[in-house]
């Protein structure tokens, strides 16, 4: 059955696995925080990004006439949405409700999202001059975060919270782009042509990013996971020389805070041996690198997070079944394996699929 808890019964909620028995621990010894270290777990790990959104009806009802960025900074919203999947699918970790581009909010930057669209920034960057007119990421501006990741620490008990935020790259190409892009073009001409423009931009995101983390771990949070979900676009020299220094920056910004890290990014194939260097326990991988493969290209001294296309949810049982056990049997030979999602759940899956998954994989885990 489910995950390490479920907040509220079963009943009280209408869904979902009853209470696992109490011999859970705390979430700094629950598996995915012992997966992401390399250490023995009671069973493989199962919680996947984008678990609280668009695909539960119980979060579209919540979440109706509020905006996105609106819902991310209402303590009580975030800590009720967070809690949902936890509640519905029994998932073995719980990640903060927010987004990538929240920092910049609330920093000052005109970013709104758009449904169906998703963040458009209303100046885009695109000279120096933009670059040094950024407003600095203020921590006394962070209270809502953390009142937020105390009331969900207080709510999840054993399960772990994972904190989160957008690597440099990957919030500079929406900066840069001025929303999402397929080619990321002006991005990565911008870093050609302006590399002193672009160490400032990347230094001054790693730096958000670094002040967003720690107020979540300060408040609680037991693992974070850095998205840098674009950096797939580009070359691993580019992304060795111009882009991994700045997402070292932020795992270093942690300190010795003592919480596992995770490293994840889209089309990553060729830049998973450098991923890891940025200071991470763990990498997450998309669908397109089997886990065992992976784990040759990452190396020994990495956990592995991932890795099922979501859109493999869309097919039938007996598809999902297949796939599932597949990585199940390649994350093996990783020193940890976290299962999750390649990326993040698209808004039209069966939220029953998703539970599903977190029961099978228990069932073919469970030492
Ligand atoms: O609910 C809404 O109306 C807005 C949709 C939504 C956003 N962030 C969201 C949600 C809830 C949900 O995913 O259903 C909420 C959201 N954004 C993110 C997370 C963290 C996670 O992935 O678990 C989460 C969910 C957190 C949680 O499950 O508690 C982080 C995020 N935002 C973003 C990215 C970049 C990327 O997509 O890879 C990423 C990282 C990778 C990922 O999981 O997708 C940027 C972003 N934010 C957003 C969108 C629009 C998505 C769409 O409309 O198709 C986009 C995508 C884009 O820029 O192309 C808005």
């Amino acid at each position: 059955m489910g995950g390490s808890v479920v907040v509220g019964d079963a009943a009280s909620q209408g869904q979902g696995p009853g209470q696992l028995p109490a011999e859970r621990t705390a979430p700094g010894d629950s598996d995915l925080v012992r997966a992401a270290r390399g250490l023995p777990v009671a069973r493989t790990p199962v919680w996947f990004m984008r678990q609280a959104g668009r695909s539960l009806p119980e979060y579209r009802a919540l979440r109706a006439g509020t905006a996105m960025l609106a819902a991310c900074q209402d303590p009580d919203l975030v800590t009720e949405i967070t809690l949902q999947p936890v509640r519905r699918h029994g998932v073995d970790a719980a990640i903060l409700f927010s987004d990538i581009v929240l920092p910049l909010v609330v920093a000052g930057v005109d970013v709104e999202i758009k449904p169906g669209v998703g963040p458009v920034i209303a100046e885009p960057v695109r000279s120096v001059a933009d670059v040094d007119a950024l407003p600095p990421l203020e921590p006394d501006r962070l209270a809502f975060l953390e009142t937020a990741v105390r009331q969900l620490v207080s709510e999840l008990g054993p399960t772990p919270l994972i904190g989160f935020a957008g690597a440099p790259f990957t919030l500079a190409t929406y900066l840069i782009e001025g929303g999402p892009s397929k080619e990321h073009a002006r991005t990565k001409a911008f870093m050609y042509a302006e590399p002193a423009a672009w160490a400032r931009l990347l230094e001054h995101l790693s730096v958000s990013a670094a002040v967003f983390l720690r107020a979540q771990v300060d408040a609680g949070a037991s693992a974070v996971q850095l998205f840098d979900s674009w950096a797939g676009v580009l070359s691993a020299a580019d992304y060795a020389e111009r882009v991994l220094p700045y997402s070292r920056a932020v795992f270093d910004g942690l300190g010795d805070r003592d919480v596992p890290r995770t490293h994840f990014g889209v089309g990553t194939g060729e830049l998973l041996a450098l991923i890891g260097d940025a200071g991470a326990d763990m990498v997450g991988v998309d669908w397109r690198v089997p886990l065992d493969e992976a784990a040759r290209r990452v190396g020994p001294g990495y956990s592995l997070q991932g890795n099922l296309d979501p859109a493999v949810l869309l097919a039938d049982r007996e598809t999902i079944d297949r796939e599932v056990r597949r990585i199940v049997q390649q994350g093996r030979a990783a020193r940890g394996h976290v299962f999750n999602l390649g990326h993040g759940v698209l808004p039209d899956t069966d939220p029953g699929a998703l539970t599903h998954v977190v029961e099978l994989v228990h069932e073919l885990t469970t030492r």
